[in-house]
């Protein structure tokens, strides 16, 4: 295969062990160019581990890692050239002002001087730090900080970012702003980011893979963890008619329907039941046709999809259920 067409990242059986923890536990995952990768887990999970490993701050104890083709341990130097890292708590000059630190920093990143004053007022644009730019960054909110955390990554165009927790102890304002900032870049550059927001990730991210103590325990686009790792929907019907009627009805459009009562009868006779189907495919339709022509009243039929917080909790539970086992036996 070409550089050129190598997936942006490759890591097969990672493991790093720091005296007697095994915090990455033979770790293997592919990333195509282009996509924005979110990386979950709970505290401890082996999350910036593994990011540091991947940029070049940590060696791993064994596997191997490629970054665009090239290989992490032979070619150190190219690979750093390649990534935009953001670490966690990014540590800042506190005495220094915006633009002069991104100006120390591309030249750094060897941007070319006649280059790096445009691309600087670009990425300032970008991250909307224009007013702040003659700022000290010791005086700057924890937002502004983050926001030049990220410039600094994307400051000479690394075809990789890297950013470990990003949107940590940001308000809703400063999360919606950083997270809008991370979809730009959405086809131009790989993402990986690992939060602990999860409508964050599910809102940004293309794919997604979960850790659990080292091990990845469920990684796909959010559609296919929901499925693979949840394995059903709920329907939310509000309707009156008869109960006993009611299975034998639903059942005439999906036969594994489960069906249950959420709930006494209202004044009207209305009454709310949840309907859990293992099948992907709307059954809206047909449920509401059948429902009428067995003479039901519909007033409300909604699918209820699982957020990714269930499909976090669920696997991540899956994963520590294995692990009880493991140790009795
Ligand atoms: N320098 C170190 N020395 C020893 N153990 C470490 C070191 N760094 C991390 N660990 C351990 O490795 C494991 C994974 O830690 P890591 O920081 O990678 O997790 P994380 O998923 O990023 O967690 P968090 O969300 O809390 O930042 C933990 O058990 C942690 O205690």
């Amino acid at each position: 295969m070409e550089r050129g067409e190598a997936p942006a990242i490759e890591v097969h059986d990672l493991v790093k062990t720091y005296a007697g923890t095994t915090a990455v536990d033979h770790i293997s995952f592919s990333l195509p160019r282009g996509e924005i990768l979110g990386f979950l887990g709970p505290n401890g999970a082996g999350k910036s581990t593994t990011m540091r490993i991947l940029t070049g701050y940590l060696p791993a104890s064994s596997g191997r890692v490629s970054v665009c083709g090239h290989s992490l341990t032979s070619q150190l130097a190219e690979v750093k050239k390649l990534i935009g890292y953001m670490p966690e708590n990014n540590p800042l000059p506190e005495d220094m002002r915006v633009h002069e630190y991104l100006y120390f920093r591309g030249r750094l990143k060897e941007v070319p001087r006649r280059t790096l004053g445009p691309r600087i007022d670009e990425v300032l644009e970008l991250c909307d730090l224009k007013r702040v730019r003659h700022k000290i960054i010791g005086k700057l909110s924890k937002g502004f900080r983050q926001r030049v955390g990220i410039a600094e990554a994307i400051l000479a165009e690394p075809p990789i970012i890297i950013m470990d927790e990003p949107t940590i102890g940001l308000d809703p304002h400063q999360i919606l702003i950083v997270r809008d900032l991370i979809a730009s870049l959405r086809g131009r550059m790989t993402v990986i980011i690992s939060s602990h927001i999860l409508p964050e990730i599910e809102m940004t991210c293309d794919r997604v893979l979960i850790i659990n103590q080292g091990r990845i325990v469920a990684q796909g686009t959010p559609e296919e963890l929901r499925r693979s790792v949840i394995g059903h929907s709920h329907y939310e019907l509000e309707a009156a008619g008869d109960p006993s009627r009611l299975s034998e009805a639903c059942g005439a459009c999906d036969e594994s329907l489960q069906i249950e009562a959420r709930g006494e009868p209202d004044a009207t006779g209305f009454r709310r039941w949840l309907l859990t189907t293992k099948r992907e495919d709307p059954l809206g339709e047909g449920l509401l046709k059948t429902l009428g022509e067995a003479g039901f009243r519909v007033r409300s039929l909604s699918r209820s999809q699982p957020t990714l917080e269930d499909v976090f909790l669920a696997a991540t539970r899956r994963s520590w259920d294995v692990t009880a086992e493991d140790l009795k036996r």
